[in-house]
């Protein structure tokens, strides 16, 4: 994370957390309610630390009554879209909609879509474009697999995810991205990248970006890690210079350490 002489971040850290298929509309509600009472009480500044939820489809409408009803600071997304506006694709999700609903970012190739869905570069790379026709700013998740790197190819691996998902998108646009690096090996395992191997992974996103933009695009470009992220482990990997964030799967479903790890900057000293 890096910060100016004054102790500002230079880009906004975002802490994301990602419910998954987890929290009907009910219980959704009752863990967002419990999570802004519970960063209020902590005094958390919002305009210093983004915090970010994407819960399932069916959850967006409820949240979005309640972060307008109750005036919330936390922002949210949803967790796919379709690279269609509309018309005949039962079972997905237009931009369109989200946008209407509110929402702030979309997750684009989360691992669990690559695998699960079998979804291609080539439709990420759609999907990627109708988030920004509809206003919404793409996470875009890439990292490899356990063979990848056992290989010594992660970084190779994950860069060419970066430049397949983005081929033919511009500077502007880019400069708003999020992209996460999650390595497919450390998500729900409870094994943690190291501190260094996210460092390692955003540094080498960041020199990737400046090759194919320019330094001042891929300097405004927020990296998360994500994989097996805690309350104990996150400000240790936040710590990192080009780490700006984290997404966060299982603790996210849990108030207290989700909040914690939003309260990253309280252990920063003592980790
Ligand atoms: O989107 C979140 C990631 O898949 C990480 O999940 P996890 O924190 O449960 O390992």
């Amino acid at each position: 994370m890096t910060t100016s002489k004054n102790g500002e971040f230079v880009r906004r850290p975002l802490i994301a957390g990602n419910w998954k298929m987890n929290m009907d509309h009910v219980q959704g509600i009752t863990l967002l309610q419990k999570l802004a009472w519970t960063l209020d009480d902590a005094n958390h500044d919002h305009s210093r630390v983004e915090v970010a939820v994407f819960p399932p489809f069916t959850d967006l409408r409820g949240v979005q009554t309640l972060v307008a009803g109750d005036d919330l600071d936390v922002v949210y997304g949803a967790q796919d879209l379709s690279q269609y506006d509309s018309g005949a694709y039962t079972g997905d999700i237009s931009g369109q909609f989200l946008n209407k609903l509110g929402c702030r970012y979309v997750l684009v190739g989360h691992s669990e879509r690559r695998s699960v869905h079998q979804e291609s570069d080539e439709t990420l790379r759609a999907k990627v474009e109708a988030a920004y026709r509809h206003d919404l700013v793409p996470v875009l998740c890439v990292g490899e697999g356990l063979d990848v790197r056992q290989a010594g190819r992660h970084v190779e691996h994950t860069l060419d995810q970066l430049r397949a998902d983005l081929e033919g998108l511009d500077a502007a646009k880019v400069s708003t991205l999020v992209v996460a690096y999650e390595p497919v090996w450390a998500i729900g395992t409870g094994e943690v990248a190291g501190p260094g191997d996210a460092q390692e992974m955003c540094a080498a996103i960041r020199a990737e970006l400046v090759k194919l933009y320019d330094e001042g695009t891929a300097e405004k470009v927020r990296l998360l890690y994500g994989g097996s992220v805690k309350g104990q482990n996150a400000a240790a990997i936040l710590r990192e210079r080009d780490v700006d964030g984290v997404l966060v799967g299982g603790a996210s479903l849990d108030v207290g350490e989700f909040a914690s790890i939003v309260r990253f900057e309280n252990h920063l000293v003592t980790d």
